[in-house]
């Protein structure tokens, strides 16, 4: 449902960047020959330290940015020749997007349902249902900037559910959020799964990649080290969780050694 193909993500920086990431060379190489695959009915999860090339990477699947090499194709759709038919299929989530602070989150989910295509009913019921299960229906007409971060973000997702999408990629969407909060959205990634839709989804929080992925991905400075169920991560490292398995994999890959 998402092939990756040696994806590799160039950036070129500018002096600013260059001075706050304490480098001379004017070119990042965020994502390197990264290649993995993710069916339906799944939950992949994305794991690596802040700046290991996480972001960069759901960037690409989601159309945002375009590979500097390699292939990147969802539901069949490649995300270069047919980025219209892959936007159709997802729905993408990061702290970067954010919703318009002006506006309500009953407009906001109406407006990108209209975006989509969809009918007035169809997405009257979406909202509905989507607003019951996040708890949104008390504040879906109160404007964006007055909601609580949680409310916020579960807003977020709730618009970015609109369209029913068969692949769901949430950038670190737990982060921020107070337990009860994160609880609700992991629950309904869950959820998704069992429908049959592909979730992908990136975090540094061992545990929540432990408890809620089928498969992990991990990222260390822009390639992928391991990849597998996390019984397979843990037989790979010798590790007893993940949390050693990641620092294992940290000290054979890592380019400043830790420890
Ligand atoms: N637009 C950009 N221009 C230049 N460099 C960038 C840009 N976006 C990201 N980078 C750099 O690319 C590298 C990978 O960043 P990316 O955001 O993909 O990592 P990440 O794993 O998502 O990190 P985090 O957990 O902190 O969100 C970092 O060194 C980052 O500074």
């Amino acid at each position: 449902m998402i092939e990756i193909n040696n994806l590799t993500k160039v950036y070129r920086l500018n002096k600013k960047q260059m001075a706050e990431q304490k480098t001379k060379n004017n070119l990042k190489k965020a994502a390197d020959n990264i290649s993995l695959s993710a069916k339906k009915g799944e939950i992949y999860g994305l794991l690596g330290p802040n700046g290991a090339g996480k972001t960069t990477t759901l960037r690409c699947v989601a159309t945002l940015l375009k590979p500097t090499e390699g292939k990147v194709s969802v539901c069949g759709y490649d995300t270069i020749k047919d980025p219209e038919r892959v936007r159709k299929s997802i729905a993408f989530l990061t702290n970067e997007i954010k919703l318009d602070p002006q506006f309500t989150p009953k407009y906001m989910f109406n407006f990108f349902g209209r975006l989509h295509g969809l009918e007035e009913a169809v997405i009257n019921e979406r909202r509905e249902m989507l607003f019951r299960y996040f708890g949104i229906n008390d504040f879906q007409d109160k404007k964006i900037d007055e909601l609580s971060t949680g409310m916020k973000q579960k807003a977020s997702i709730a618009v970015s559910l609109v369209h029913d999408p068969e692949v769901v990629i949430f950038d670190e969407p737990t982060n921020g959020l107070d337990i009860v909060t994160a609880r609700s959205v992991t629950d309904y990634l869950r959820q998704l799964k069992q429908e049959g839709k592909l979730v992908i989804v990136s975090t540094h929080i061992m545990s929540e990649a432990e408890k809620l992925c089928d498969r992990i991905g991990i990222i260390i400075q822009g390639k992928k080290v391991a990849d597998g169920t996390l019984e397979e991560i843990l037989q790979l490292t010798g590790a007893t969780d993940l949390e050693d398995a990641f620092f294992e994999l940290y000290k054979e890959y890592s380019i400043e050694n830790i420890g």
